[in-house]
């Protein structure tokens, strides 16, 4: 007769996946604000062909700010390491927002280009650095951070501000703080779906910025051109998108009109670039996640 031992079970090791480090946190940062101003054609925003509906932008202006972020997107993600979730934390990230769009201003001589990227950019690499890994994980911890109070926050008036007043949207402060919405449940879905369709890179990224724009209620666009602006950014997008986005001609012809449209009202979806670099930022750190 056959005789059973009783086998002792295998010790179950959880394993957790290294975090990943601030250094590489920053150059992430860096690579994904660098690819989201270089993917073309972006309507009404910088990209490789020229500057949009901008009078004070260029690529190569943006493209210096970004590197010049890089030492303050590691100082956010090394405060992340050292501080647990608290409003020890999300006081420190503030303040070193605040250096950062200070380098950014001096950069750039007193232009914006990259105000929305900090902040956005900045909080999601503090959650990597507190050990988030997936895109819902990571948007998820960004947006308890971004709710936390920070009481040496000075309220400035901002074209934000001024569009939450007049339209009621809720800018760049509430889709941080509702956890990156259009990130995780737009940007990212679109992004990897066209790559799924065999589109070049180039053009899964312009496609991410197109589900984006014919979603977000884009303070940019409002403060500019006001609901108009909105609307034909919204529906322009959607259109192209509905047409096979950037990888067909269809598509292409589309965004082309739209860039046009945007020209013409003098409206740049600002917003919708920065969620972009959001979206290709927390694709990167879940890939990289797995393997670190
Ligand atoms: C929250 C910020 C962006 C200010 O927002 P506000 O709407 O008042 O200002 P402003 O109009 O100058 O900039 C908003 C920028 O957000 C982007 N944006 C516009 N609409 C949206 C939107 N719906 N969703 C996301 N981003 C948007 C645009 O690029 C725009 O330029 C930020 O500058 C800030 O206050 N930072 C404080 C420093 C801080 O706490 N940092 C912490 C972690 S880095
Ligand atoms: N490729 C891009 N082209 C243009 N803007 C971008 C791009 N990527 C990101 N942005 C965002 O758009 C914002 C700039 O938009 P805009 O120039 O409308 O803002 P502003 O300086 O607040 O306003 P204004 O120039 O009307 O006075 C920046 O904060 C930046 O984060």
């Amino acid at each position: 007769m056959q005789t059973f031992h009783s086998v002792a079970a295998p010790t179950v090791a959880w394993w957790t996946p290294p975090r990943m480090q601030p250094a590489a946190l920053g150059a992430l940062a860096v690579e994904a604000l660098l690819q989201e101003a270089r993917a073309t054609p972006k309507p009404g925003l910088v990209d490789r062909r020229g500057v949009g509906a901008h009078h004070d932008l260029s690529l190569p202006l943006m493209e210096r700010s970004a590197v010049a972020l890089e030492p303050h997107f590691i100082a956010m993600a090394e405060a992340a390491v050292r501080k647990t979730l608290s409003i020890e934390l999300r006081e420190e990230l503030g303040a070193l927002g605040r250096d950062a769009e200070s380098a950014m201003l001096r950069v750039t001589k007193g232009v914006n280009t990259h105000r929305g990227a900090i902040w956005a950019l900045g909080l999601l690499v503090a959650a990597g650095a507190q050990g988030a890994t997936s895109v819902k994980e990571l948007c998820n911890l960004a947006g308890a951070i971004a709710r936390m109070p920070d009481a040496k926050c000075v309220q400035t008036g901002s074209h934000g501000r001024s569009a939450q007043e007049t339209y009621g949207a809720m800018g760049a402060r509430g889709e941080a703080m509702s956890g990156f919405p259009h990130v995780w449940r737009v940007g990212v879905p679109a992004l990897r779906g066209a790559r799924l369709r065999g589109a070049s890179e180039e053009a899964a990224r312009v496609d991410a910025l197109l589900a984006i724009m014919a979603q977000l209620e884009d303070t940019c666009l409002l403060h500019r051109g006001g609901r108009a602006a909105l609307l034909a950014a919204q529906v322009g997008a959607a259109e192209a998108s509905a047409l096979g986005g950037a990888a067909t001609d269809a598509g292409l012809q589309r965004i082309i009109a739209l860039d046009q449209e945007l020209l013409s009202l003098w409206a740049s979806p600002g917003g919708s670039a920065d969620l972009l670099a959001a979206t290709l930022l927390v694709d990167r750190m879940e890939k990289e996640s797995k393997y670190a």
